[in-house]
């Protein structure tokens, strides 16, 4: 299943929850939704499972020969935000009662809620009621549930959110088997380690506005395009060496050793080095490609400072 989604725009009273929005997913992609609180993933992800309507703008579903999809609860997986579970009930029975909704027979459904609970290391607690579990194992009984049916598209509101490390492992590795079976998952999620393990491609909101999308490449050029190079050399002499090389853009000693070096876009390193050499000598230099957690920190620093100013 492919998914459209075309200059979506998603109001509230007082709020643009969604502004012109557009990104594009493919079978057998993992695509991000990335943002701080409020930024508008949820509000996306609520219309695209047909919760909510967009004020403006299409949400197309496709199948893999590009005709039209409506879509209907047997063809997708949606992990809400607010988890939804009878408290009283073991873990079993809510497993079964989501299973029969979905139309499963249960010579289908207990096998795969057998195979579920051992992989998430719950089997001995499937008699247990909900509300004994702790908050990271309600978390993984709820994305069981969402995936019994084995569904061609998945869309899950944080599904890291309330796990630990290791079983913030196991939903990642999950994740990446549903990728191989080439299904088509759509997410959002605050674990920025994660999701440049995971994600093919991302969207990087602020205040319902697309700040960056793409691959971590992509991102990387949209939101990073100087070039970072860490340099070993005399940190101080260099500091006043280079001091009227317009190219630099930025010179930030990092120890009396190290210094780091940010080159606009458009510079030739390579003409640029044995210039600066010329004038302090340098012992090594290699370029540092910042990861997702420090361009996200970064864009969304920068896109809240100008939020408060304004
Ligand atoms: N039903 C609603 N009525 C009014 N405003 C809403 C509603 N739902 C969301 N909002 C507002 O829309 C904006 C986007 O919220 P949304 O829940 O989509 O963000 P989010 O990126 O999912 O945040 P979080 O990471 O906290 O889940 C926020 O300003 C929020 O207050």
């Amino acid at each position: 299943m492919n998914i459209t989604i075309d200059t979506v725009t998603k109001r509230y009273k007082t709020v643009t929850a969604v502004d012109a929005i557009s990104l594009d997913v493919r079978s057998g992609q993992i695509y991000a939704l990335l943002g701080p609180n409020g930024a508008g993933k949820s509000s996306l992800v609520r219309m695209l499972v047909g919760l909510t309507q967009p004020d403006s703008g299409r949400i197309q579903i496709t199948d893999l020969g590009g005709a039209d999809i409506q879509l209907r609860p047997q063809h997708f997986a949606y992990l809400p935000e607010d988890r939804g579970l009878y408290q009283d009930r073991s873990i079993l029975d809510n497993l079964s009662y989501v299973a029969r909704l979905r139309g499963l027979e249960q010579s289908v459904y207990l096998p795969r809620i057998d195979k579920w609970l051992a992989h998430f290391d719950l089997t001995d607690r499937k008699q247990e009621p909900m509300r004994q579990l702790s908050k990271g194992n309600q978390q993984k009984v709820q994305l069981i549930s969402t995936l019994l049916h084995d569904p061609d598209l998945v869309i899950l509101d944080e599904p890291f959110s309330g796990l630990d490390p290791v079983n913030q492992e196991h939903v990642l590795k999950v994740l990446s088997d549903l990728k191989e079976q080439g299904k088509t998952v759509l997410l959002s999620a605050h674990q920025m380690a994660l999701v440049e393990r995971l994600a093919d491609k991302m969207l990087l909101m602020s205040h319902g506005k697309a700040l960056a999308q793409g691959s971590l490449e992509e991102i990387r050029a949209t939101l990073q395009p100087q070039r970072l190079y860490r340099v070993h050399c005399d940190a101080i002499a260099a500091q006043s060496a280079w001091s009227d090389f317009s190219e630099i853009e930025r010179l930030h000693p990092i120890d009396k050793n190290e210094l780091e070096l940010t080159l606009g876009a458009d510079v030739d390193a390579s003409m640029l080095w044995p210039r600066l050499a010329e004038r302090c000598a340098i012992e090594s230099f290699a370029l540092r490609k910042p990861g997702l957690h420090e361009l996200y920190l970064d864009t969304i620093g920068r896109s809240q400072a100008q939020g408060d100013a304004a």
